[in-house]
């Protein structure tokens, strides 16, 4: 059974490294661990990183990664996914060496194709994160839209051991939010069913609702397109904010989610399907929510 410490970081492709570093830095609040050329390391935690943003001539989401639980776990991890057939590779020291991590293996969902990777050890930085741009506390979650909905929701219950905590659908959409068990967050990754295979969006924990409040004013300020919110979400009972990174992909503010106790945890919600479930304040979503985030194949 796979244990999950968290989800650790993702690896962005974008398009102009220098103004990607300075909008996650300045504007999201995240903090410059190491700069080198055509890639950065970024974070929001005491890790070395929880976001890696590296020069392409194409924006879009690499890969996603999650810590387990343990270190002694990579092994019976490495081979379980083995046997599920998923030819996990194990990356070479020379490779973790320069992220800064410990053992590390990577292996492709056989339905959106995302590159995912499970690793230990990962260097803890001498001085705490501190949050200055912007109060945010931590990397929360990832969301994909997807035309494999029911083949996802299956792998990632079935397969990786990740746990629903809410769903939701009707003959036009359908929702599902779930936590990778034991990690308490209502979710760290959800699915939405639609035409393609996307990012949908990467969500953050701002520290306070005031936060996201001070966000919405920095952000107009800033000329960064608002594409949802403020607003509360149903399923996770977070205040929320959407809003554009510079290749136009979509990034949330979230503050108030609902914390899951490995056991004992509330049996998962069938929510209803109407508009106040995704935003109790009655907003709705500009064109752009969502709309970029290309899935690029690691090979
Ligand atoms: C609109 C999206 C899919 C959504 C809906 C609900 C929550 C939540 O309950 O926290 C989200 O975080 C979302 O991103
Ligand atoms: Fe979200």
């Amino acid at each position: 059974m796979i244990r999950h410490k968290k989800l650790g970081y993702v690896v962005l492709n974008v398009t102009n490294l220098d103004k990607s570093v300075d909008f996650y830095e300045n504007i999201v609040g995240l903090e410059v661990v190491e700069r080198k050329n055509t890639i950065a390391f970024l974070r929001c935690s005491n890790d070395h990183h929880n976001l890696i943003l590296e020069q392409a001539a194409e924006a879009g989401l690499k890969r996603v990664a999650y810590e387990l639980e343990k270190n002694d776990q990579f092994q019976g991890v490495f081979n379980y996914l083995t046997e599920q057939g998923l030819n996990p590779i194990e990356s070479s020291a020379e490779e973790t060496q320069s992220l800064n991590q410990g053992r590390t293996l990577r292996f492709k969902d056989p339905h959106m194709g995302v590159t995912y990777e499970y690793y230990v050890d990962m260097k803890q930085m001498d001085s705490p994160f501190t949050p200055k741009k912007a109060k945010i506390t931590r990397f929360l979650h990832v969301v994909y839209e997807t035309n494999k909905f029911d083949e996802m929701l299956d792998f990632f219950t079935n397969t990786l051991n990740f746990r629903v905590s809410d769903t939701s659908s009707d003959e036009k959409g359908a929702w599902a939010w779930l936590r990778a068990f034991p990690s308490p967050y209502h979710h760290d990754m959800a699915i939405t069913k639609g035409s393609e295979n996307k990012l949908n969006h990467l969500a953050y924990q701002a520290e306070r609702v005031d936060d996201i409040g001070i966000q919405v004013n920095k952000l107009k300020n800033a000329n960064v397109p608002i594409l949802f919110g403020p607003g509360r979400h149903r399923p996770s009972s977070s205040v929320f904010l959407y809003f554009a990174d510079p290749d136009g992909i979509t990034l949330e503010y979230s503050q108030g989610m609902e914390e899951f106790p490995e056991e004992g945890a509330r049996e998962p919600r069938e929510l209803e399907p109407t508009p106040e479930t995704i935003d109790e304040w009655g907003g709705t979503p500009e064109p752009g929510f969502g709309k970029y985030g290309k899935l690029i194949s690691e090979d």
